[in-house]
């Protein structure tokens, strides 16, 4: 794995809506940049309105930039495609289809020539991944929210994309369910080295799952403050990561953003030392938090 290969490189990206006024345009957040590296695990992390639902849609290719770029793997993004999987919010399962239909759906759009065995031993390796052997001719309806979502993130696997796209997976799953999913989640994307960028709420969600957290101010003209390096040791898991020093450090860090400089930003904003193009990283730890400017 070549962690300097960048994936995903966002570039002075900008989105802008008519204001709701009628005169003139709304800017939701602009001077955007940020980059997404092979197998790294990148969240971002914004208070509700920030636009992180349509930063996601943009890298998507689903909605357009009013100005800047997204490059994924060398080539400007126009529209969707196979090498973005996206999982939304909803689980966006095609109701009438089966758990095998759905994944296998995916799976004959991004290799054609297969032929259904071929088709179905691929979408079993997935169905068996998410712990879901068996649920294989169940419908949507029969499932509970956090099968479905298995459905979602087996689907979105399958078709083996470059990037995996997360807009809040689990948010609206019970905390027990959340848990066991973002366990399986990271066991899967270590596994696979899947290179990940998720929108979350969850500051532990972040911690748990992330190489690094870009925070976004709140919106309208939302900027990206600051870029988050995990202080924690990779291997982490959900149930030893809060004994360990960096812990504290790294969520007192992420929720002092929420809480007050997500609002206060502005004036950092006016130091002559912020650079959008280079936000600051800072890396929270016991041992004291190291900052540096990374030239991108
Ligand atoms: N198609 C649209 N037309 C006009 N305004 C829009 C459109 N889509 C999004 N917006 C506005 O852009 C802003 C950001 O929306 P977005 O859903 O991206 O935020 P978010 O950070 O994902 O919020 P949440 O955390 O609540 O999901 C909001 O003020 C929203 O009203």
């Amino acid at each position: 794995m070549n962690k300097a290969n960048k994936i995903i490189k966002v570039e002075g990206l900008e989105r802008s809506f008519p204001s709701t006024e009628g005169k003139g345009e709304t800017q939701v957040f602009g001077d955007v940049w940020f980059d997404v590296k092979e197998g790294e695990f990148v969240c971002l992390i914004g208070h509700s309105g920030c636009g992180k639902t349509t930063l996601l849609n943009i890298l998507a290719g689903l909605d357009q930039a009013t100005s800047g770029h997204v490059i994924a793997d060398g080539f400007a993004v126009e529209k969707p495609s196979l090498d973005r999987a996206v999982i939304f919010q909803g689980h966006a399962l095609m109701p009438w289809m089966t758990v095998m239909g759905n994944i296998d759906f995916a799976v004959s759009s991004r290799w054609p020539a297969w032929d259904k065995e071929k088709r179905r031993a691929h979408c079993q390796q997935f169905i068996d991944m998410v712990h879901l052997t068996g649920s294989e001719n169940k419908k949507p309806a029969q499932l509970s929210g956090g099968m479905k979502q298995r459905v979602g993130i087996a689907r979105a696997l399958a078709i083996e994309p470059k990037v995996l796209l997360m807009d809040e997976p689990f948010s609206a799953l019970d905390a027990l369910t959340r848990g066991s999913l973002q366990d399986e989640l990271l066991g899967i994307i270590a596994q696979r080295g899947q290179t990940s960028f998720m929108i979350t709420h969850d500051i532990d969600e972040a911690i748990l799952l992330s190489d690094r957290i870009v925070l976004m101010t709140n919106g309208p003209e939302a900027r990206v403050c600051e870029i988050v390096e995990n202080s924690l040791p990779k291997e982490r898991t959900r149930s030893d990561m809060h004994t360990h020093p960096n812990y504290y450090p790294m969520r007192n860090h992420l929720i002092e953003f929420l809480v007050n400089r997500s609002k206060s930003f502005r004036e950092e904003l006016a130091s002559a030392s912020y650079d959008p193009k280079n936000p600051p990283v800072v890396r929270p730890a016991a041992d004291g938090d190291t900052l540096n400017q990374v030239a991108s």
